[in-house]
């Protein structure tokens, strides 16, 4: 009975605490529009329905946001979210809150500690070793590995050549799979030509339940998720996809340390790549096995996706634009010719149309199209005149910021990739444009994206000319798709 009274009084001095706290923090950003709500859900309602349904839903949060200074709030239950449309706030958030959001939670049991959703403290020493190893110098070492793919990809595409229209990305991801996965692990997977196997699926499947979680309200809370047949679903297929990256840095832990040692008359092949992993060995940091697992976890997964889903909406985009694709195509016979050689650091250099093609299609298709960060003290943002109370999260909304007229002008939904040119971006604020997210915990992996990115498409556009319609629909994952897929249609050169 008294545990029970006690229990009773617990609850409710929680409820009283939440309430007050609550109070202080809606008195706080008073002057933000909020939505309208229900009781103790608050908007949570906004992410019930398709994930089609969930990015209009927040395309008029935008809106509205817009009418007033570009923020506003919501409350998704307990908690107080405020979204961010312009890149003044974004940028006083990017800089200043480096913890991620609790959504980020659900990648907690795959992830672990990796950079990716690594606890600030943490995340500062371990951003600070892996940086180095992201420099330009390194991942130009990477430009054979990349070359050697683009080539397969182009060869696999010949079997659609003068088809019918088919979806890239399939073809695009199993591209920058094998070459994600041989720079950071020193592995040679092939997924390009043994695209189906155990570790492949596995990862597909945690993947996809992740997607779920984040948008299904109710599956969010553990109680709930662990009632389900998913919670063992995902167990399985994360071991399985820890268990095989446990085995590559086993192998690697071995080599380090006999080449350390000496052992054995160790003597290391001339032309071995030095993948990421073993960079990673014998830094000032000693890292444990399984931190170094949550690390190439993390790499392979934040790298792959994006790089392959920028790429396809880079081909779309060039089958919609003849005039641009003519562009693309021209520059790049002025730097090969009709060679097929690979892309060397020079001629990737040379590429500044291309480059700003890319470009407009991170903006229009904003592959990460909002970031959440925790907000771990009181921050105030000058765009909309208010202080975001600690406790609250932000959420950047990166594609209403690369859409916004306000920022970009009345073209703003227009395809123009010479809104890029030098002299066109000068007056630009520095966070309007982020498709690597902005500040200290900014993509690591963007430099070496780019170079991925540019290979690939000067591989294709030197083979194929391109065809597509317009992306009409698209929706809201984890990262941004196109309800249709990426169409396409190629015809040899
Ligand atoms: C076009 C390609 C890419 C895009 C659009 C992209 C985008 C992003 C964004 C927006 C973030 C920040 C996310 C957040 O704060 O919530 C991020 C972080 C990260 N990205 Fe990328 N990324 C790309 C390619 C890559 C590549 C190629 C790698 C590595 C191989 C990589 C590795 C990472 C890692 C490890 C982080 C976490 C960084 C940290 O928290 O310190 N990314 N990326």
């Amino acid at each position: 009975m008294i545990t029970v009274v006690a229990l009773l009084c617990l609850a409710c001095v929680y409820c009283l605490y939440w309430v007050v706290n609550a109070r202080r923090m809606d008195k706080m950003t008073a002057s933000l529009p909020a939505p309208p709500g229900l009781p103790i859900i608050g908007n949570a309602t906004l992410f019930i329905g398709d994930t089609e349904q969930m990015l209009k839903n927040l395309e008029d949060l935008a809106d509205r946001a817009y009418q007033h200074k570009g923020c506003i709030k919501v409350w998704l239950g307990p908690k107080l979210y405020v979204a961010i449309g312009n890149p003044e706030d974004a940028q006083v958030v990017l800089e200043n809150c480096l913890d991620k959001d609790v959504v980020y939670r659900f990648l907690r049991p795959w992830l672990g500690h990796g950079l990716f959703i690594a606890p600030v403290g943490l995340w500062k020493v371990h951003r600070k070793v892996l940086l180095p190893v992201f420099h330009n110098k390194i991942v130009e070492e990477y430009l054979g590995v990349i070359g050697e793919q683009s080539t397969v990809l182009v060869e696999r595409l010949s079997e659609k050549a003068d088809k019918e229209e088919f979806d890239v990305l399939k073809y695009i991801t199993a591209c920058t799979l094998d070459i994600v996965f041989e720079t950071a692990m020193g592995e040679r997977m092939d997924v390009q030509h043994t695209p189906d196997t155990p570790y492949l699926r596995a990862r597909h499947t945690v993947m996809t339940i992740l997607n779920m979680r984040l948008f299904k309200v109710w599956l969010q809370p553990d109680c709930l998720f662990n009632l389900t047949p998913y919670a063992k679903q995902q167990k399985d297929n994360i071991d399985l996809t820890h268990r095989f990256t446990d085995e590559v840095v086993k192998k690697k832990r071995l080599e380090y340390e006999r080449k350390k040692n000496g052992a054995d008359k160790f003597i290391e092949p001339t032309d071995k790549l030095h993948a990421v992993l073993d960079l990673l060995f014998g830094r000032e940091i000693e890292f444990t096995d399984e931190q170094l697992r949550e690390h190439i976890d993390s790499i392979t997964i934040a790298g792959n996706d994006t790089t392959a889903l920028v790429i396809a909406y880079t081909l779309v985009l060039l089958g919609v634009y003849q005039d641009a694709q003519e562009n693309v195509y021209r520059e790049q016979e002025s730097i090969f010719g009709n060679s097929m050689r690979e892309a060397t650091r020079e001629d990737l250099q040379k590429m500044n149309y291309l480059e700003r093609v890319i470009k407009e299609s991170m903006r229009l298709y904003t592959v990460v199209p909002i970031i959440a960060r925790n907000i771990d003290k009181d921050t105030y943002l000058p765009g909309c005149g208010v202080t975001i109370p600690a406790g609250a999260g932000a959420v950047v909304g990166a594609f209403a910021i690369h859409r916004s007229e306000a920022v970009w002008g009345s073209n703003a939904k227009e395809f123009d990739p010479d809104r890029f040119l030098p002299e066109r971006s000068v007056n630009r604020h520095p966070a309007a444009f982020m498709p690597f997210s902005y500040g200290s915990r900014n993509c690591i992996g963007r430099n070496f994206g780019m170079l991925i990115m540019k290979s690939i498409i000067s591989s294709v556009v030197r083979s194929y000319k391109i065809h597509a319609h317009q992306i009409d629909r698209l929706k809201i994952e984890m990262l941004l798709f196109p309800i249709n897929g990426h169409l396409i249609k190629v015809q040899k050169r």
